[in-house]
């Protein structure tokens, strides 16, 4: 049985300027100690803007918090404006990428093959992409989550070698749960990780599925993480309004004592 280390991880979306960025990560640096890194990967998601200032942060002080963008270009340079690259993440020593939010998805046309585009980028930088992938309510309502999702999984991961693969995070998040209080039962959580897990085994090998992790994300907060972690393919949540606020996020990290 393959051991997973959680990841909780805070998308910020976009919120927090550089400075509020610093003043927030001095706070978890504050509160959060050996054994909980020890227990958990803790993340954050900050906005482009704030990475410098959160790496030099975290490079002066050693800290074990890692981070990562929201978003990054599928090119690595060029004629491109307003992105930003894979080689500049990695350059600002960025640990992971989120990759096809439903933010994305909804608000910037991005598909699968955008998406997958954005994996295969990530993984030529060095950086671990957060894969999120989710239904939105009408497809729910039809029963179809399962189906949706998996269509999701499959386009994002179309032709990544197992050597990558083995690496990636998967961020369930269904849609209507995002920002809307209602959060997914941890049975409707498990029941489309297990299927994720499922699909990724069918893809690759039961071995490798056992060894992604996979997150729910979705209204997460303090008072429901730890029935949500209770569910054996939920390795981490990404979290997004919760995560703004530094006490929450470290009873997040801290699920096991809620
Ligand atoms: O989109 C999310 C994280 O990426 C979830 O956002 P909320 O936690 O605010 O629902």
């Amino acid at each position: 049985m393959t051991t997973r280390t959680p990841l909780m991880a805070g998308n910020w979306k976009m919120n927090l300027n550089h400075l509020e960025a610093i003043a927030h990560v001095q706070k978890l640096a504050f509160a959060l100690a050996d054994k909980d890194y020890e227990a958990v990967e803790v993340a954050v998601l900050p906005p482009f803007t704030d990475l410098r200032s959160v790496q030099t942060l975290v490079d002066g002080d050693k800290l074990k918090i890692k981070y990562g963008a929201q978003d990054i270009s599928a090119h690595d340079t060029g004629a491109y404006t307003g992105e930003i690259s894979g080689p500049m993440l990695s350059k600002l020593k960025c640990t992971f990428v989120a990759v096809g939010h439903s933010e994305r998805r909804q608000y910037h046309d991005e598909n699968d093959e955008i998406c997958n585009a954005k994996v295969k980028a990530a993984y030529r930088h060095g950086l671990t992409p957060i894969l999120c992938i989710g239904e939105g309510l009408d497809i729910r309502e039809a029963g179809q989550q399962i189906q949706y999702t998996l269509a999701q999984l499959d386009g994002g991961l179309k032709d990544l070698p197992a050597e990558q693969a083995e690496s990636i995070v998967i961020a369930y998040e269904p849609v209507w749960a995002i920002g809307t209080g209602k959060v997914a039962t941890p049975e409707d959580a498990q029941e489309v990780c297990g299927a994720i897990r499922g699909r990724l085994a069918e893809l690759y090998s039961q071995e490798l599925a056992d060894k992604v992790r996979i997150q729910y994300g979705g209204s997460v907060k303090s008072g429901n993480v730890a029935a949500i972690m209770a569910q054996p393919d939920v390795d981490g949540a990404l979290v997004g309004g919760a995560a703004l606020d530094s006490d929450e996020f470290v009873k997040i990290v801290r699920f096991r004592d809620q």
